[in-house]
């Protein structure tokens, strides 16, 4: 794999509050990774803004506020986060089929088979472990439950899922290869697990099929964050 072909698939998880870093990270970043993430922190505190900042300086943006909540409510915010011009959002597919399906319908229906936002379902956070989906009544393998979630995100016409890089060959199998497959739970060499439980590297995450990384804390908090970029790159082309 060429290193440009290595950033196109590393998206920097822009977990701050702070509009003034947000030019700063696309700055620093542009010529590094292939996407910025605006999450729920950064959303929250700046808004459409934020978006609006990556995009003037020519980032393409992934929108990850994780919608879940009833089926209109869900299509409707799907529509607004869609005209903002991202490249990617997402939801949660524990929302269920009929929540995925209507907001593939309403997206259908704006765009009009048009080129639009590609909507991700995320199945299970990578932060959770079998305890986790215990203590809220779910009494499956973690494995079991991404695949069930991710074939019925398939199903109700979803463009891909995110899901841990170590749950690719079961996605794979279950949604074939045009399905995008988003990987955070990933961590370099280099780094600290943080609060990441099933995690690989990136050359790992690449090598199983991943279409994109997410990766946040590994660059982010590094001393040098351009220098722990080009590692990461190093990696995933060493692979
Ligand atoms: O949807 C996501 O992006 C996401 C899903 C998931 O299962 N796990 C997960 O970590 N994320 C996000 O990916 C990013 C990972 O950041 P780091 O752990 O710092 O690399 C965070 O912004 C999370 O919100």
């Amino acid at each position: 794999m060429t290193r440009d072909q290595a950033r196109e698939k590393v998206i920097f998880a822009l977990d701050t509050g702070e509009f003034a870093h947000v030019q700063y990270w696309a700055e620093t970043l542009s010529d590094k990774v292939g996407m910025f993430k605006i999450g729920k922190q950064l959303f929250t505190a700046c808004g459409p803004a934020a978006v609006r900042m990556i995009q003037k300086f020519g980032g393409e943006v992934f929108l990850d506020l994780k919608f879940h909540d009833i089926p209109n409510t869900v299509a409707m915010a799907s529509v607004e986060a869609a005209r903002m011009g991202v490249k990617l959002f997402n939801l949660h597919a524990l929302g269920g089929y009929e929540m995925m399906a209507k907001t593939v319908d309403a997206l259908d229906k704006e765009f009009k088979g048009g080129d639009r936002a590609k909507v991700l379902a995320v199945t299970i956070l990578t932060s959770s472990t079998e305890e986790t989906l215990k203590d809220v009544g779910i009494e499956h393998a973690v494995p079991d439950m991404v695949v069930r979630l991710a074939t019925l995100a398939r199903k109700a016409g979803i463009d891909g899922v995110v899901a841990s890089p170590r749950e690719i060959p079961l996605i794979r199998e279950a949604c074939g290869s045009d399905f995008l497959i988003v990987t955070p739970g990933v961590r370099p060499s280099f780094a600290a697990l943080n609060d990441q439980k099933r995690v690989m590297t990136p050359a790992e995450a690449v090598n199983a099929g991943s279409d994109y990384l997410v990766i946040g804390r590994p660059i982010g908090d590094a001393p040098d964050p351009a220098a722990a970029a080009e590692m990461i790159l190093d990696e995933i082309v060493a692979g």
